[in-house]
């Protein structure tokens, strides 16, 4: 059975990675765009040859020729896109972070379990990092009990933009926040990977003085087994760092960039280096779990109730830091 997919905004991520994930998957039709701007949408799906066409997102959801609904649009409109699409029968897999807050992804959850008449669809979060085989290796390691008793997963990321005050990443209303919410998001489901389940979150967060949300955020964070999780994100840094570091009581991992792979593993016995470079598209293995979930009935790896944890922990955090 193919999946015939309706997506729901055509800007920076759908034209870089999500079309071509959703044309080059084998279970995978890309039927129908949606953007506002028409001129733009139709040069997005001649480019991808989709044929339905759409400057309305609850008329996309409402197509008969859609199957699943990939929703990447600001962060504001997750969750009236994602009503529009459940009230239509129709599953749906949003980009981070799930939406504005928790009580907006429990509103997500709420209308896909009840759609199709109490059969429900299914509700997936885009935090494609679970499948980078560096993670998947860390997470191996940590399992295996190589590392000892796991103290502190710290990770730091930039985004080195200088974002003006009228883009939505950096607006409350639209983004949720600044690079907590943009690219936080991310690592903290890492952490929720890595770590299980989040028991507290203390957070510190530097303003911006050209925009209304944060430009730093600090998080510590407290996991079920005692471990701590140590975040720094920051907008407008030089470069892009995306390092993870993993300190256990008998093993110690170090990537320096996620994006590339390179794991160093520090024991007792000495260092050891391993490559696990992610494989082509980052959002491939994304889009296929997603259709492996529906064609065969169970989850997917990040299921809407795991894509709202992340959100919970954020809000920890700003609660925290007294936003
Ligand atoms: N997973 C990842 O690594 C990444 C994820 N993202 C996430 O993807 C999402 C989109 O980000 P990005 O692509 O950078 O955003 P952009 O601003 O580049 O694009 C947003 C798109 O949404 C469309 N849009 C906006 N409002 C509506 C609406 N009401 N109805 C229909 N379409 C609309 C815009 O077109 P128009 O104005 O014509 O309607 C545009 O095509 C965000 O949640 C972001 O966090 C982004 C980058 C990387
Ligand atoms: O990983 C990412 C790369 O940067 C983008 C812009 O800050 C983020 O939205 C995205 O999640």
């Amino acid at each position: 059975m193919t999946i015939r997919w309706g997506l729901i905004g055509a800007g920076d991520i759908a034209n870089k990675r999500v079309a071509a994930a959703i044309r080059d998957d084998p279970n995978s039709r890309l039927a129908a765009v949606c953007r506002r701007n028409e001129p733009l949408l139709h040069r997005f799906a001649d480019e991808f040859a989709a044929p339905g066409r759409f400057t309305r997102a609850e008329l996309l959801a409402a197509s008969p020729e859609v199957d699943a609904v990939y929703i990447a649009t600001p962060v504001d409109c997750h969750l009236p896109q994602t009503l529009a699409a459940a009230r239509a029968g129709k599953h749906v897999l949003v980009e981070k972070p799930m939406a504005l807050d928790p009580a907006e992804c429990q509103q997500m959850l709420s209308a896909c379990a009840e759609a199709r008449d109490g059969a429900g669809v299914t509700l997936g979060v885009a935090y494609y990092r679970r499948f980078y085989p560096v993670v998947q290796r860390a997470r191996a390691l940590i399992q295996s009990g190589r590392l000892g008793r796991v103290l502190s997963v710290a990770c730091v990321t930039g985004n080195p933009n200088r974002f003006g005050a009228d883009d939505w990443r950096v607006q409350r209303s639209r983004g949720g926040g600044g690079p907590l919410m943009d690219i936080g998001s991310h690592r903290i489901d890492l952490f929720l990977h890595l770590l299980g389940e989040v028991h507290g979150v203390k957070a510190s967060v530097i303003d911006s003085p050209d925009y209304e949300a944060e430009q730093a955020a600090t998080l510590i964070m407290r996991f079920a087994h005692g471990a701590q999780g140590v975040l720094q994100c920051y907008f407008g840094t030089v470069d892009a760092p995306d390092r993870l570091e993993i300190i256990g009581t008998d093993g110690r991992v170090v990537v320096e960039d996620l994006n590339a792979g390179d794991l160093t593993l520090y024991t007792a016995a000495g260092q050891t280096h391993e490559a696990h470079p992610p494989a082509g598209n980052l959002h491939a293995p994304l889009v296929a779990d997603f259709v492996a979930a529906l064609l065969r009935g169970r989850a997917p790896t990040v299921s809407g109730q795991i894509g709202k944890q992340t959100s919970d922990a954020i809000q920890m955090a700003y609660e925290d830091a007294g936003l």
